[in-house]
């Protein structure tokens, strides 16, 4: 059963990544950041909400992701595995998931950090927002996510360390060598 959590700064390549093993596991990519996009493209309630804080580059308010992660989870295509991409972001969150997992009796097989340094992140970062345009990856923005990162996400790699649930992978290579190793290091 494939249930996995990925870690990582912005720009780490987690969307990729995750994307790659979720279709290669069979199992549904979940990325709350492509949750809310969609949700802020439509407009929704959650998506009116959401949009000042990652226009911001702050994280959304946990009161809008908890609940948002609980029914994903709920779904029939999550029963048989997930990949997490963006939560949990904080030590709340993952506090939130620990529960939730334990009631839903799903437990996730490791949490994989993907490693960049900080200099590869920000110019890949710059370059998405030049070519995909999103409203988030503009450079002040960018260094603000990277200080939001560290001051509430980076703590979990302890959280999760301590735990001895963490696997680290060396982020900093070509797409097709990262899957490679994320592929040896989950035996999937
Ligand atoms: N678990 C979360 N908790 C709070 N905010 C979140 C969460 N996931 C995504 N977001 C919001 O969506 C934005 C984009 O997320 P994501 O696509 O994961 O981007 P990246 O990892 O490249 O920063 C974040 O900057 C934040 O505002």
């Amino acid at each position: 059963m494939t249930r996995l959590i990925f870690l990582g700064p912005p720009g780490a390549g987690k969307g990729t990544q995750a994307k790659n093993l979720s279709r290669s596991c069979n199992v549904p990519h979940i990325s709350t950041g492509d949750i809310l996009r969609s949700a802020v493209a439509n407009a929704t309630e959650l998506g009116k909400k959401a949009k000042f804080y990652m226009d911001a580059g702050e994280l959304v308010p946990d009161e809008l992701i908890l609940n948002l992660i609980r029914e994903r989870l709920a779904a029939d295509d999550a029963l048989s595995g997930w990949i997490l991409d963006g939560f949990p972001r904080n030590v709340e969150q993952a506090t939130f998931l620990d529960e939730l997992l334990k009631e839903i009796n799903q437990p996730f097989e490791c949490v994989v950090n993907l490693e960049v340094p900080d200099e590869v992140i920000i110019s890949r970062l710059v370059n998405r927002g030049k070519e995909e345009g999103r409203s988030d990856d503009t450079e002040a923005t960018i260094r603000h996510r990277l200080e939001v990162y560290r001051e509430r996400t980076e703590p979990l790699i302890d959280f999760y360390r301590g735990r001895q649930q963490l696997v680290s992978v060396d982020g900093n290579q070509p797409v097709e060598d990262v899957t490679e190793s994320l592929v040896k290091v989950v035996q999937v």
